[in-house]
Formats: C-alpha cells, sequence, structure tokens
C-alpha cells in the first residue's frame, strides 16, 4: 500500500546539537486529518518544517505517495503551508492573495486566473475576490489562506497553529468550517496546534509528541480514553494516575496492587509483565462519588476508593468535584451538575468507577 505521507524513523538535530525530533514514525492514508500535539518545545513545528522543507532532515526519510522528498526544496514538494495568523498580504486583493503561489511558479496570468477562480468558486469567495485581505472577518480569512494553499494542487496541506491567534468564538466556528473543508476536498491535513480540544475535535488520528518522540498516535477517542503512556495519560484528558505493581493478568484485563490495594482496568500494553512497575489510569468522567456510608450506591463498581470532599464548582452545566485521597494527592472529578443534586451528609466520601473503563499502563519504575 502506498500512504499520502510516510515519516520513517525521521530525526533533526539542530546545528547546536539540540535533538529536536527523534525516530519519528507515521504513515497516513489519503484524505486523512492528523494532528501534532505536546507540550512547548516536544517537536511538533520542527516536524511540520521538515516535510514543508523549510528544514533540513537529519535522520530517515519523508516520503509523499511513495515518493522520497527529502532533498526537494519547498517549492518543489507536494505540499502548501498555511501560517499562524494565515499570514495573508493585507494589501493584496482576495485574488491576488490566492494567485500568488502560482505566480510564484511562474504560470501565465491566463492560467492563474482561470485556477484561481476555480478555487473561490470551491470556497465560495467570489463575491469578495478584488476586496483586499486586511478588511475580512476571520472565517474569509481562512477561506482565503485555504484558497492560497489549496490552488497550487497540494497532496499535503500543513498547517502551523493556524487558529492560534482567533479569539474562542471565532476559533470554534473555523473549527467546524476546517473540518467540513477538509472533508469536501478530500486531501491530507497535518495540524500543529497547542489547543488540546481543538486536536480532539477536528483529528481523524492524533500524533502525541514528548521531547522529540512519538508517546502515541491513536485516534481521538481511543487516545483520551486508551492512553497508553503515563506522559499521554497526563496530558490529554483529565485521569487520575494510580501507580503500583501489576499483580495478575486475566486476558484483557489486569491487576495492579496500589496504595489503595488492588485496582483494575483493561490491560493497554500487552509486553507488561507480572511484577512490572504499572499504573491504573481513571478518566476523571468515569468516576461517581456516594456518601462514605452509602456503599450500596456503588454496587456494581468493582473497584473503590476512600476519599474527602475538598470543594466543588459549578460552571454552566459541570460540576467539578476536587476530591483528596489518603495518600494526599487532590484529584478532580467532572460530572453534570445535576447528577449530585442531593449533595452529601459528610465530606468523607467513597470513589467508584467499573474497571472496564480504567485503563493499565506501564509506569516509571
Ligand atoms: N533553529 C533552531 N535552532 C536550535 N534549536 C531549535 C531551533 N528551532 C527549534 N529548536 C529547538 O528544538 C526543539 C523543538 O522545537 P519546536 O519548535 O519544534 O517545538 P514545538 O513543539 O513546535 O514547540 P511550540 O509548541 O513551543 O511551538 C526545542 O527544544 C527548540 O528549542
Amino acid at each position: 500500500m502506498t500512504y499520502d505521507l510516510e515519516l520513517v524513523r525521521v530525526g533533526k538535530t539542530y546545528a547546536d546539537g539540540t535533538p529536536a525530533v527523534i525516530d519519528f514514525d507515521l504513515r497516513a492514508t489519503k484524505g486523512e486529518f492528523i494532528s501534532f500535539v505536546g507540550p512547548s518545545g516536544c517537536g511538533k513545528t520542527t516536524t511540520l518544517r521538515m516535510i514543508a522543507g523549510f528544514e533540513g532532515i537529519s535522520a530517515g526519510d519523508v516520503l509523499v505517495r511513495g515518493r522520497r522528498i527529502n532533498d526537494l526544496p519547498p517549492e518543489r514538494r507536494p505540499t502548501s503551508t498555511i501560517f499562524q495568523n494565515f499570514a495573508l498580504f493585507p494589501h493584496m486583493t482576495v485574488r491576488d492573495n490566492i494567485e500568488y503561489g502560482l505566480r510564484v511558479k511562474g504560470l501565465p496570468a491566463a492560467e492563474r486566473r482561470a485556477k484561481a477562480d476555480r478555487m473561490m468558486q470551491v470556497l465560495d469567495l467570489a463575491d469578495i475576490a478584488e476586496r483586499r485581505s486586511a478588511g475580512l472577518s476571520g472565517g474569509q480569512r481562512q477561506r482565503t489562506a485555504l484558497a492560497r494553499g489549496l490552488v497550487v494542487e497540494p497532496d499535503i496541506l500543513l498547517l502551523d497553529e493556524p487558529l492560534g491567534a482567533l479569539d474562542a468564538n471565532l476559533r470554534k466556528s473555523i473549527q467546524a468550517e476546517l473540518k467540513l473543508l477538509q472533508r469536501n476536498i478530500g486531501i491530507t491535513f497535518v495540524f500543529v496546534t497547542h489547543a488540546q480540544s481543538e486536536a480532539l475535535a477536528l483529528s481523524d488520528r492524533i500524533v502525541v509528541m514528548n521531547r522529540g518522540r512519538v508517546e502515541q498516535i491513536s485516534p481521538p477517542e481511543e487516545l483520551y480514553r486508551r492512553p497508553q503512556t503515563e506522559f499521554v495519560a497526563r496530558f490529554i484528558g483529565r485521569n487520575t494516575v494510580l501507580p503500583g505493581r501489576l499483580e495478575a493478568r486475566d486476558g484483557a484485563v489486569a491487576r495492579v496492587g496500589t496504595g489503595f490495594g488492588p485496582l483494575h482496568g483493561t490491560l493497554n500494553d500487552p509486553t507488561l509483565a507480572v511484577g512490572d512497575a504499572a499504573a491504573v489510569v481513571v478518566p476523571s468522567e468515569a468516576i461517581d462519588v456516594a456518601g462514605a456510608g452509602d456503599a450500596a450506591a456503588l454496587a456494581g463498581h468493582g473497584d473503590t476508593l476512600p476519599g474527602r470532599l475538598i470543594g466543588q464548582a459549578v460552571t454552566g452545566h459541570a460540576l467539578h468535584l476536587t476530591i483528596g485521597l489518603a495518600d494526599g494527592r487532590e484529584i478532580g472529578v467532572e460530572s453534570h451538575v445535576d447528577k449530585y443534586a442531593a449533595g452529601w451528609s459528610s465530606a468523607e466520601v467513597v470513589l467508584g468507577w467499573r474497571p472496564a473503563e480504567a485503563t493499565v499502563i506501564r509506569a516509571a519504575a
């Protein structure tokens, strides 16, 4: 099978010796929306720039539709890049912005015009073709930037924090528009973002990076529900990580001996052996809270932990509980505000969850 984009053990070491990207492997099929997320400095932008050709590749190969592109300059690669804030030329019209890449490629005027017209039709920009980009709305600017990127007919569109500078409301509506467009156009998008929620909402698969390495590549739902590493468990969503040692495994279910006694979860690392350092990861949404004397409320939950209610706060329909555990840790539990309308008779509570909703991963020894 030929992939649209393939990274094979790609690495980058900057001239000053900084290892920014290490052994990055990725295979994307045509039309996939892939996002790179991770803490600042983990290597997201460097990887994107290596695909685009703005940064040299120190190790490994980048292939587009089976062709190695390591040594091609950016303008000869089958990629287009859309930068933060869209980087439009403010004094130019929408049409001139869109034609810009074609002019760089040396296309004759008539051909440029025809291609730009077609793209403006697709992206609903024809009515504002002669407007200067400085006066456009956020959505119109995004569509213009996309048109400029797409008019050169790339195989892969690379997006470097394109929504980074927008306010939250505009960002939401532009996100929806972006996803719709990507589906319609059907080309592969690689998207770098700081906003985890944006990646979860838009992507077919998310690459989580940490210190230059890939931690996990999974669809959003799986990444959220089944983290493979402690780093991912702490970085994505709101999880409680309960460390210990693997005591037993029975098919997909594993038992971990923790400071709170034995706890269970779905094993997400087939290489984990009895005796290895392991952790049970419990998503905040999976946790139910009952009064300390109300064990019946948690019947069927499997695993329980005692806790102490420290605080509660409401935002909209969400209730956020802060609960202290016996080891001194404070954890967050999220629920709908109606769920615990009756409250609890004292601060002493019990937390319960279904083991199937917890995940067992390898932990640092
Ligand atoms: N031109 C450069 N020369 C030397 N080191 C660099 C250069 N550009 C980036 N780095 C380093 O490479 C590492 C990865 O940087 P990169 O910008 O790819 O991370 P990032 O995940 O995109 O970060 P951010 O989210 O802050 O944009 C960092 O340690 C960074 O300091």
